[in-house]
């Protein structure tokens, strides 16, 4: 089999970098190693068919190529190999990071529990709860300060305090800090995440640095011992509520540790993507005072409409879901700036893609949204413009295909929290337009690929509070 698969060519495979005789491709691989999201951004549009091999990588941004792994041949595309060996320590044995029977039946839990209407109704008492007692009153505190704000660290402590809430029923409070206990964590938890991430990154293994203790796993074995040292006492102190962690424990099957494993992967989940979509879309919102208008126009109506035109309501989850411009918008905002922007899969068997590109086994395939969002073939000739209206028809939104926009993945595994991150994206987004001005004060927005894409440096903010007009 292995003489086979050596003499088998690779003539459809487009790979635009030069081959060393020996060594392969392995100095590519170590001069990309920390770029992977610019170095896929450069290789697939050199492509044809927008794929381009490096083995053991294969990266694309072709629709049918992304549906071809994520759905039609789901079986054969696991995770695994040294990305997901290398989150282990952390993610443990949570849906994140397992596949099979295990990955099935954490699949089959959640996709019940996030579908019921008394987690939606708790995920919006907890979005409410924190906005009108944290996020709104800081926000409008630095109106009065004239204190510049990195909106980016505010939007992930409002998503911890949020995810927490929604996991173990427990505020940390890391927004206003007003807890040291809860400030410890948030700080271990970005630490563990922060250095997991990046552990393939670094040129000396980090197994041996592990072994060592020394280093980055020094701190990693610090910040994850206080991280699952929290955790564990939730465990082991569940009682029926309304929180995630409660409705998981109710399965008798469920182990401590396995509970453990799957509340971190559910803060992680939580953690890292709304806050990413969420800055890149008020940067993006930050020259575009248009759609920002747009936005305010469409809030004013419903407030109008629903007779909850006294501002210092919160929105209720009906009027949430008929911002249907607003839902466009981040959508959009999305498209571009994807809060996961490069996912890979492991080839279980050799294989060959629709686009006829050949797939060894044990290779990976890196499928990019970022990619997808830059190219004409799929978005047409204004790609690059932001325009909420391309997902509107006669004003109401129209989804598309999770192959041409997987931004929440698609197919099995498609994100189980999408419905979720819009309610509290939207609700974020709604009645902070509503209430301040927002001016950016230095406009980078460069990406920075952690555990979600980043935005380099933070996003420093300007806070005003918002002079009504008749729009
Ligand atoms: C803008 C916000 C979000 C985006 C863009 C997003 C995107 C994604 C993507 C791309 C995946 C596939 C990851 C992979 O296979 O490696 C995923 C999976 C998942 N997401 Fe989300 N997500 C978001 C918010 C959330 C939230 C708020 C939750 C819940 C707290 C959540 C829960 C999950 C879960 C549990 C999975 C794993 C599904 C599985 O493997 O079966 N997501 N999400």
């Amino acid at each position: 089999l292995l003489m086979r698969r050596r003499s088998s060519p690779l003539a459809a495979n487009f790979t635009p970098l030069r081959r060393y005789p020996i060594i392969g491709n392995i100095p590519h691989l170590l001069k990309n190693r920390s770029r992977m999201l610019d170095w896929a951004s450069e290789l697939i549009p050199l492509s044809p068919t927008a794929t381009s091999t490096v083995a053991p990588f294969v990266f694309t941004a072709n629709p049918s190529n992304v549906e071809h792994v994520i759905r039609a041949n789901f079986d054969n595309y696991p995770k695994g190999g040294f990305i997901t060996s290398s989150m282990h320590d952390f993610f443990g044995d949570g849906i994140f990071n397992s596949n099979g029977e295990l990955w099935r039946l954490q699949r089959k839990t959640a996709s019940f529990e996030f579908n019921t209407k008394s987690i939606r109704s708790f995920i919006m008492d907890i979005v409410r709860r924190e906005a009108v007692h944290s996020l709104l009153p800081l926000l409008h505190n630095a109106t009065t300060t004239g204190e510049v704000l990195d909106l980016q660290d505010l939007l992930e402590r409002f998503a911890f305090d949020n995810v927490c809430n929604l996991a173990f029923g427990y505020d940390p409070k890391s927004l206003d800090g007003t807890s040291e206990e809860g400030l410890k964590f948030f700080h271990a938890f970005d630490d563990a995440t922060h250095i997991v991430v990046h552990r393939t990154h670094s040129l000396i293994p980090w197994q041996i640095k592990k072994l060592l203790n020394v280093g980055s796993e020094k701190r990693f074995r610090d910040s994850q011992a206080i991280v699952q040292e929290m955790v564990s006492r939730f465990v082991k102190s569940t009682h029926k509520q309304d929180d995630l962690l409660s409705r998981f424990a109710e399965d008798p099957t469920h182990s401590e540790e396995l509970l453990r494993d799957i509340s971190i992967n559910f803060m992680v989940a939580g953690r890292d993507t709304t806050p990413s979509a969420l800055t890149w879309f008020f940067w993006i919102l930050s020259s575009r005072p248009h759609i920002a208008e747009q936005i305010l126009r469409e809030i004013k109506s419903i407030r109008a409409r629903t007779n909850n035109d006294n501002d210092n309501e919160f929105f209720r989850i009906e009027e949430l879901r008929e911002m249907h411009y607003l839902h466009a918008a981040l959508s959009e905002s999305m498209r571009l700036y994807p809060p996961v922007p490069l996912l890979p899969r492991l080839a279980n068997e050799d294989d060959v893609l629709p686009d006829g590109t050949s797939v060894r086994r044990g290779w990976f395939v890196m499928y990019s949204s970022y990619s997808m969002a830059r190219s004409k073939s799929i978005w047409g000739e204004d790609c690059m413009e932001v325009k909420p209206e391309r997902w509107l028809v006669d004003g109401v939104y129209q989804p598309t295909s999770p192959f041409k926009y997987p931004v929440f993945h698609g197919g099995p595994r498609v994100c189980l929290g999408k419905e979720m991150a819009y309610i509290q994206m939207k609700a974020v987004a709604a009645c902070v337009l509503e209430r301040f001005e927002l001016e950016v004060v230095e406009k980078r927005g460069e990406p920075q690929l952690s555990m979600t894409m980043r935005m380099k440096g933070g996003l420093p903010v300007r806070i005003r509070e918002r002079i009504i007009t008749t729009l």
